[in-house]
């Protein structure tokens, strides 16, 4: 089975409440140009039309960049558009569900929050796990309190997947969930939010090396 190739180095994950305005597919343009190896369309405002007309603005970015895109829950727009994945919670449709819908080349990540989920992980199924959240976070409302050290640590161990930590990561602190052993970080606010998404995702880049 092949898999579509993934980096999951610096993953941005959009929410266009935080992009100050300006449209969501120059600041993922400009993140990817200053290193987001992996971008994910997440919005939990927008209607169907609307997330299929985003998503189609940002592979038009992200296709000449070969940097794919993910969609946050939705396999049903992830199909419309052609986009190469979807990530889903455990709270979503079932992993499997989206693997059967998208196929075997699809790209499907799966949240983490705790290790007794870990059990249910199918790596035939999943391609990688987001863990988290690694710190505080103001970006997602229903976000689980923070992971200590040592659980992150032992979700690492135990995952036959790749891992990607996920909230309130930036500049000052992706030293630690690279210290933890997690593949790669995922970021919202701090690129999203950032004045010049460019050098955020440079930074960020640099902070996990
Ligand atoms: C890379 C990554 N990791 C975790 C999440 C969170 O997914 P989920 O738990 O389904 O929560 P929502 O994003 O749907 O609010 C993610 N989106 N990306
Ligand atoms: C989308 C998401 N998922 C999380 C999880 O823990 O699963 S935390 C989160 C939001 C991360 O935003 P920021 O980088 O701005 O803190
Ligand atoms: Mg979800």
């Amino acid at each position: 089975m092949t898999r579509r190739p993934f980096d999951l180095s610096l993953y941005l994950v959009t929410d266009p409440a935080l992009v100050r305005g300006r449209p969501l597919e120059a600041v993922v343009a400009a993140a990817v140009d200053g290193g987001a190896t992996l971008v994910q369309l997440r919005d939990k405002t927008a209607d169907t039309g609307a997330l299929i007309a985003t998503a189609a603005r940002l592979l038009d970015v992200l296709r000449p960049r070969g940097v794919p895109l993910v969609i946050n829950d939705r396999v049903d727009v992830a199909l419309a558009v052609g986009a190469d994945g979807v990530h889903v919670g455990q709270s979503d449709m079932p992993a499997a569900t989206v693997r059967r819908l998208l196929g075997e080349h699809a790209i499907v990540g799966l949240s983490v929050t705790r290790e007794a989920e870990l059990a249910a992980v199918d790596p035939a199924v999943v391609d990688y796990l987001g863990v988290g959240p690694v710190f505080a976070t103001a970006t997602k409302a229903d976000a689980a309190a923070p992971l200590d050290d040592a659980t992150i640590r032992r979700i690492v161990a135990a995952s036959r997947l790749p891992t990607v930590g996920i909230g309130g990561i930036h500049a000052g602190n992706a030293g630690r969930p690279r210290a933890l052993g997690l593949d790669g970080i995922a970021v919202v606010s701090a690129v999203c939010a950032a004045a010049d998404p460019g050098a955020a995702a440079r930074s960020l880049r640099a902070a996990f090396a």
